[in-house]
């Protein structure tokens, strides 16, 4: 088997390259610093976002993009509010190539309000695409811990070219032909895990957190199903799944933003103190403006856009949300 490439050496992109390597497979990390490259490959680790989990023999690291070409595949790992710029300089690096390209980043498009899958098409019309999501932390995928998720592409060879170099012993990816949603549900919980983040860190308990779960999730599946996505693929890994491990744990760069916040923390401030990503924040002004444009009610990520933009503080995104009025549960 040629070698795949992971582009982005955060703790998803080092995770999945790990993995990977430790399968077998001949494995390149793309890290946009090429000195921060030259460091992991000396070191054998990520040091910076994955730390104490040693390089496989099979990994071997890179900042050269045109290193793609000699890789038969691309997992692509970098935030989706840089997405596009990357992947416009790995087309060129590739000659515009017929690559598959599996998307592992979770987010909306800030301005363009687009999934990956489009920017995607946009950038690089040749590429196949797939996605990759579903319930993972990083560091439990890096420790071999027990892992599903959703592989997603209308196109049947690409299912079977990503399901057949990804699965591991300890990974099971599950094959969908609904990327949208498989995008979708991977996005959308990232917005509500600030949601219930918040209510912990606001000593609100467990009863709220188990109803903003519950009422997010019918906000996810109102927007994913408006949006034309399958109901099945929101109520799977890449969506229920993806939405109650995220909403759960401090392990999520989301909730932790979230709880940060119901303890009084600054978001602008929070989000510019942390080297890790929280795509919640900048997907939830994309998210709820074309929710609006489609008429679809989002009152809980609408909530969360508001505070992350500084419109409104907690208490009053709070009070708006118990105060409206009353309706039916569906
Ligand atoms: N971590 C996880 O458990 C999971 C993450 N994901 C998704 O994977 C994607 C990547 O996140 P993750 O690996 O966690 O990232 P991390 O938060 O661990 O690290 C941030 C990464 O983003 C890179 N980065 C920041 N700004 C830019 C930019 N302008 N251009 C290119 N790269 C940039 C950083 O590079 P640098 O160090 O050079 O700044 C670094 O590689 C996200 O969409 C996330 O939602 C999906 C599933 C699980
Ligand atoms: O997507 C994730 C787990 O599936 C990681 O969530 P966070 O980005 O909130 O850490």
């Amino acid at each position: 088997m040629a070698k795949l490439m992971v582009a982005g050496a955060g703790s998803w992109g080092t995770a999945l390259a790990v993995l990977m390597a430790e399968a077998g497979r001949e494995t390149v990390l793309w890290c946009r610093d090429k000195e921060r490259a030259l460091q992991m490959a000396t070191a054998r680790e990520n040091a910076r976002y994955l730390g104490g989990v040693a390089f496989p023999e099979a990994l071997s690291v890179t900042s050269v993009a045109s290193d793609l070409k000699d890789a038969e595949g691309l997992l692509f790992v970098v935030p989706a509010q840089a997405a596009r710029g990357w992947l416009e300089r790995f087309r060129e690096a590739t000659s515009g190539a017929d690559l598959p390209v599996a998307l592992c980043c979770k987010g909306l498009e800030r301005g363009s309000m687009a999934p990956m899958h489009k920017v995607l098409s946009e950038t690089w019309p040749e590429a196949k695409g797939s996605v990759l999501s579903g319930p993972s932390f990083a560091a439990d995928v890096a420790r071999g811990l027990p892992t599903a998720v959703t592989l997603a592409s209308e196109d049947e060879a690409q299912r079977s070219f990503w399901l057949e170099r990804l699965s591991t012993p300890t990974f099971r990816p599950y094959a969908s032909d609904d990327p949208l949603g498989a995008e979708l549900g991977g996005a959308v919980k990232n917005v509500l895990a600030i949601a219930c983040g918040i209510a912990v860190g606001k000593g609100f308990g467990e009863s709220a957190k188990a109803a903003l779960i519950a009422r997010g999730f019918a906000e996810l599946q109102r927007f994913g199903l408006a949006m034309g996505a399958k109901p099945e693929t929101l109520a799977g890994l890449s969506g229920l799944g993806d939405l109650v491990l995220t909403c759960n744990s401090p392990q999520s760069r989301n909730f932790s933003l979230g709880m940060a916040i119901g303890e009084g923390a600054d978001p602008a401030t929070y989000l510019e103190s942390q080297k890790s990503v929280a795509e919640g924040a900048a997907t939830a002004g994309p998210l709820t403006e074309q929710a609006r444009a489609l008429g679809c009610e989002m009152p809980i990520s609408e909530g969360v856009a508001a505070v992350i933009d500084g419109r409104q503080g907690v208490d009053e995104a709070i009070g708006g949300l118990m105060n409206r009025p009353l309706r039916s549960e569906a």
